[in-house]
């Protein structure tokens, strides 16, 4: 089933797993109008009733090259400032989007690319694909998020020695450091993350939404107010038909059915 579809970005849904692709070949780089298709193609993954987890992914073997280089020849620091909050916006509504989100890294992603799948909760990757952030080789710094989520992921001196050197990792080094979850051949890939995604279909939606917000809260607002907002969930999902139906049926020994309510 199409859920939506531009020149750039479709989305798909099958078995309640949302696919968004992007196809702006040859390397999948980002413009604003790219962008606001991937904006809007999110969006309607969230909305859509049916669709309980989102894959991101590209087309051909890149999943995104990084912003459009040749777009960003023709900024200058002011349309720069603006593309920059652009790109942040996009990738901030990803990461704060309330169903699980998984990169399905079908090739290098680099730069945007990168930060992009680091806006995802789950990374899974392709064995040759490569993740970095190059943009200080252009005499730029990343200006998607990079700076602040590399540096969530692997701490100050890995991420920094990926910031300073733009040089990416091997999928396999990822996986070593926790910057991927799973690491699968070509043939294998997407089989393998629409399967980890489908698992999660028959999961309480707004217990998924409160975990990411927990964690979410930690990374913007501090350990402390994370705390606040475990109680605060506890307090919201206890009272709500899903609390009462996953106790219920743990205790009556039998499956739970959660419908988001
Ligand atoms: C005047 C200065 C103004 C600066 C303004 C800055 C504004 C900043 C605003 C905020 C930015 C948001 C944050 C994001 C920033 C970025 O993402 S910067 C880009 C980071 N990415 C890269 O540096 C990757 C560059 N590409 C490569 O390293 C390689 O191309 C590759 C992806 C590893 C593939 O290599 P290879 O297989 O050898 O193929 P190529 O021949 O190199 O490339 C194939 C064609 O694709 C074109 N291309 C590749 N990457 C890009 C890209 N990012 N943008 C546009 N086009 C790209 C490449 O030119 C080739 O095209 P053709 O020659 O026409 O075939």
């Amino acid at each position: 089933m199409l859920l939506f579809e531009n020149d750039n970005v479709t989305v798909t849904l099958a078995s309640g797993v949302a696919t968004v692709t992007i196809d702006r070949p040859p390397v999948n780089a980002l413009n604003r109008e790219l962008l606001g298709a991937l904006d809007a193609a999110v969006a309607a993954a969230v909305r859509s009733p049916d669709s309980h987890s989102i894959l991101l992914t590209g087309t051909g073997r890149r999943f995104v090259a990084g912003a459009d280089i040749t777009m960003l020849a023709q900024l200058d620091g002011r349309s720069a400032a603006e593309f920059g909050k652009i790109i942040q916006g996009t990738f901030n509504r990803i990461e704060a989007a309330s169903k699980p989100t998984v990169a399905v890294i079908n090739g290098d992603a680099l730069g945007g690319g990168l930060e992009l799948a680091l806006a995802c909760d789950i990374r899974f990757a392709v064995a040759d694909a490569r993740l970095g952030l190059p943009e200080i080789r252009l005499g730029l710094v990343p200006g998607a998020g990079g700076t602040q989520r590399l540096t969530e992921a692997l701490g100050k001196p890995r991420a920094l020695e990926m910031l300073l050197t733009g040089t990416p990792l091997r999928a396999s080094q990822a996986l070593d450091l926790g910057l991927v979850n799973g690491v699968f051949d070509r043939a294998d890939l997407g089989r393998e993350a629409f399967e980890w995604a489908r698992s999660l279909t028959a999961g309480p939606p707004l217990a998924y939404a409160a975990a990411k917000a927990c964690v979410r809260t930690n990374l913007t607002a501090g350990r402390d107010r994370g705390f606040l907002e475990e109680v605060k969930s506890l307090e919201n999902l206890v009272d709500t038909a899903d609390g009462r139906e996953g106790v219920a049926a743990f205790l009556q020994k039998r499956a739970p059915h959660f419908r988001g309510c």
